[in-house]
């Protein structure tokens, strides 16, 4: 079996990401501006150390059962290498359990950092990092952006899954609204039912259809374009507050959507004014609704997704 070289030192650096966007569930993706940085050291001692800054960093392990980590060796394992010694540091800065990937951008730096610690002739490309993550998260729609940059539309391929990029209209900001609270994707998901009705399921693909246009080429469509019918409304009641801003941000005009699996609020606006407006009538929301504290962020969509550094190879 080969054998990881010790002495290489990697950063890698990879974008929070909103999935869903409305009606696109485990459908749509976009990257946004927030990143997380992880540098892997490879040592010659056997063993892994995580030191970690930032979001989780009281609360998750620092050994090999770290996410990262465990990823890192699954994945060698699966391509038939022996794992050398690590030493990750991780800063994170994708608040944990929100609705922002958190979870695909650990996926996501795990596996382009397993990658580019291989020997040069057996490094693989972002497809097949994308093949792997989505596989390994369960749903495309995070992991796509995280990889791939921009707004991304996915889709399951037989065993596989499929993605590209969508033309996002330059006129569009997203606002996001993150709560002081965490809801795990996992029991959202717990929270939709196995079936829909046909009349559901036709109405929700008319408002994708719609909603790719809107982002694309006419963003006054995106209130209408951004109605969901598979998931907002059974989630609701595990994100109270989150469902009252979204009811509230609508009602005055802006596409406000659960953030992938919730509580973060995402906002598609048109326009920097648009973003000014939604960032105050969150703010006057929150003051009448002291209960839940937000964090207001207006960051950009990055058109490319994760990069890695070598900072030192091995002798
Ligand atoms: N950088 C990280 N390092 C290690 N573990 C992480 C990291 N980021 C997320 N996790 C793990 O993933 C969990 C959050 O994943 P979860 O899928 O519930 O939420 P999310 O990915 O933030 O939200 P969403 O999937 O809706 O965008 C954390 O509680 C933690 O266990
Ligand atoms: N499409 C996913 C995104 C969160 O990972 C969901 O809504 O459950």
């Amino acid at each position: 079996m080969a054998q990881i070289q010790a002495g290489q030192t990697i950063a890698v650096h990879v974008p929070a990401t909103t999935a869903n966007l409305g009606p696109g569930f485990d459908v749509l993706g976009m990257a946004l501006s927030v990143f997380d940085t992880l540098v892997v050291h490879t040592l010659a001692e056997p063993g892994v150390v995580v030191r970690m800054t930032g979001e989780g960093a009281e609360s998750l392990p620092t050994d090999e059962t770290h996410l990262i980590a465990k990823t890192i060796l699954e994945r060698w394992a699966e391509l038939g290498y022996e794992a050398c010694g690590l030493r990750l540091e991780a800063t994170n800065r994708i608040p944990h359990g929100r609705g922002m990937g958190s979870s695909a951008a650990a996926m996501v730096s795990a596996l382009a950092a397993a990658n580019a610690l291989l020997p040069a002739d057996a490094q693989e490309g972002l497809e097949e990092i994308f093949q792997a993550a989505a596989r390994w998260e369960g749903h495309p729609d995070n992991v796509a952006p995280a990889i791939f940059g921009g707004l991304t539309l996915s889709w399951v391929a037989g065993s596989g899954f499929g993605t590209l990029n969508g033309v996002l209209h330059e006129s569009i900001v997203p606002v996001i609204a993150i709560p002081d609270v965490e809801l795990s994707t996992h029991a959202a998901r717990g929270l939709l039912p196995e079936t829909v009705p046909h009349a559901v399921a036709a109405a929700n693909g008319g408002r994708v259809g719609l909603l790719i246009h809107a982002l694309a080429h006419e963003p006054s469509a995106l209130l209408l374009g951004t109605e969901d019918f598979l998931h907002q409304s059974f989630r609701a009641p595990a994100m109270a507050p989150s469902a009252a801003l979204i009811t509230h941000l609508r009602a005055l005009g802006h596409a406000a959507v659960v953030s992938g699996a919730g509580p973060t609020v995402l906002v598609l606006c048109a326009g920097n004014e648009e973003a000014e407006a939604v960032a105050r009538a969150i703010a006057g929301h929150a003051a009448d609704h002291r209960e839940t504290s937000w964090r207001v962020q207006i960051p950009s969509v990055p058109q490319s997704g994760v990069r890695v550094e070598v900072l030192s190879t091995s002798p």
